[in-house]
């Protein structure tokens, strides 16, 4: 295992670069120029999607890589079994994400037998939550950082415009775990805030690396009557 991953982080931003299905970003020389270019100003680490994409870009950036697999777009779809989970950290991922809700997983794993095999793989996890219980558990069975990643996107936890810094803060005092403050931070004063409130770190995505929703945010705007 490689816990200096989680110090390289402490206090620090990382950016998330990904593109959804049909973006014209979503191209793996792309995306590596996306983490290049968060290197060049001054993350800590990226996120990034899929193993190609992991690869490209743990080949090109010296900094921790979170690697995950998204596989479809509802329920379970963050690294949501085993083999992906494993295919992420062969990739070369420092810290393999994955969803650690209270959802049944595809293929009838546990999130503990998850962390299980990317421990055993040399890489750490990341836990992608929605509430509070679920970063509690997802704690306790190992996860080496938890995350506010899922909420406001799984039935039971608030939707909301901005960051669940609730949430963030809850989970700093109670989990006994680095916290990451991840979803909808859209602002410098955003992710200072979320350091403020305990986190151990900020992911920030689509305010950096997402043109085509940041070009839809001024587009709707303006087209209010
Ligand atoms: C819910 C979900 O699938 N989140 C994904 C997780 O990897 C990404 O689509 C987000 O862009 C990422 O979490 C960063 O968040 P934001 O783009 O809001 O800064």
């Amino acid at each position: 295992m490689n816990p200096s991953a989680v110090d390289a982080v402490r206090g620090r931003l990382i950016v998330s670069c990904q593109a959804p299905p049909g973006d014209p970003m979503r191209d793996t020389a792309t995306l590596v120029r996306l983490a290049r270019s968060a290197a060049a100003g001054g993350a800590a680490g990226v996120r990034v999607n899929e193993p190609e994409v992991v690869a490209a870009v743990a080949a090109a950036v010296d900094l921790p890589v979170i690697g995950l697999w998204k596989d479809g777009d509802t329920g379970v779809y963050i690294t949501p079994t085993v083999p992906h989970a494993l295919a992420v950290a062969e990739a070369g991922a420092h810290v393999v994400a994955a969803d650690a809700t209270a959802r049944p997983r595809p293929d009838g794993s546990s999130f503990a037998d998850l962390v299980a095999a990317v421990h055993a793989a040399g890489a750490l996890v990341m836990a992608d939550v929605s509430t509070l219980d679920e970063g509690l558990t997802a704690a306790r069975q190992g996860a080496d950082l938890v995350s506010s990643t899922l909420s406001g996107y799984v039935p039971g936890s608030p939707r909301q415009s901005g960051p669940d810094l609730d949430l963030v803060a809850a989970l700093a005092r109670e989990s006994g775990t680095p916290v990451v403050a991840e979803g909808r931070i859209s602002t410098p004063e955003e992710a200072a805030a979320a350091l403020a409130l305990g986190a151990h770190s900020v992911v920030v995505g689509t305010a950096i690396t997402a043109p085509t929703a940041l070009t839809h945010r001024f587009v709707t705007h303006l087209a209010r009557p």
